[in-house]
């Protein structure tokens, strides 16, 4: 499982760089625009120049409209500013339909730039609260559109989590999905470290972060610390080695 953190600026990813070790992807996003604020294309490519070159950047287009002339252009500015990792919030998005628009449209901007750079169609995990696309039709969204991956966050940054919307049977569902079809599962959304067992064992590819990696897991008033992401990643590797050798059956 890789694990995905999310500065909120410059500062914040030279802590992620202070981790760089214990971290996969730097995925840059601007929280008070949203769940997957979108930031300015100089602080994409000023994290891009600041985290070490073998760490990949992703970024967040934003919790985006059903608009998809206006996604493709902003992905374009994404890529276009260093990221490799393309990840769009069907926010507005009501249908399927909707959705495989939207993220055609990204797919063809953002390959026609950088054919590598992975495209990541995220859905929401309390999509009953906003209205917009069922979870599980997400990982179908991006085969379909030929992004690279599906993802789920939570929308409404309230404390609840990705569990408390999309228990872990479900999740493991939208995981089996996407790998059915060839797709990366990235799950986020409040992940603390006690999810890490269940999001491991049922085969998630990326796990997304950033409230449990702030002080006072606090993803507005608190900072990205680096103690906290080794602490995370400590974790990660203990519950893939765990699900590695199986627990030993007690009687
Ligand atoms: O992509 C991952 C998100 O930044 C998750 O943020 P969060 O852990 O604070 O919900």
């Amino acid at each position: 499982m890789l694990l995905l953190i999310s500065p909120d600026g410059v500062e914040e990813a030279l802590d992620c760089a202070k981790a760089a070790e214990h971290l996969d992807i730097v995925d840059v996003k601007k929280p008070d625009e949203g769940s997957l604020g979108a930031n300015f294309p100089w602080v994409i490519r000023e994290i891009r120049d600041a985290v070490p070159a073998d760490k990949p950047v992703s970024a967040t287009v934003g919790d985006v409209p059903y608009k998809p002339g206006t996604v493709a252009q902003a992905a374009l500015g994404a890529v276009v500013s260093g990221a490799t990792y393309i990840k769009v919030g069907l926010y507005g998005c009501t249908t399927p339909e909707q959705g495989i628009e939207v993220m055609r449209a990204v797919v063809r901007a953002v390959k026609d730039h950088r054919p590598e750079a992975l495209v990541v169609a995220s859905g929401y995990a309390d999509a009953h609260r906003i209205g917009c696309v069922n979870p599980l039709a997400v990982p179908d969204i991006a085969a379909r559109s030929g992004a690279d991956a599906a993802m789920l966050d939570t929308a409404i940054k309230d404390g609840t989590r990705l569990f408390d919307h999309v228990p872990p049977d479900v999740c493991a569902e939208f995981v089996r999905l996407a790998h059915e079809s060839g797709r990366i599962a990235a799950l986020a959304g409040s992940v603390k470290q006690a999810d890490l067992g269940p999001l491991s064992r049922i085969g998630t590819d990326i796990v997304g972060v950033r409230g449990a990696v702030c002080e006072g897991g606090d993803r507005n008033a608190g900072r990205i610390q680096p103690h906290l992401v080794a602490a995370f990643r400590a974790e990660m590797d203990r519950q893939a080695q765990e699900h590695a050798v199986g627990v030993p059956a007690v009687n």
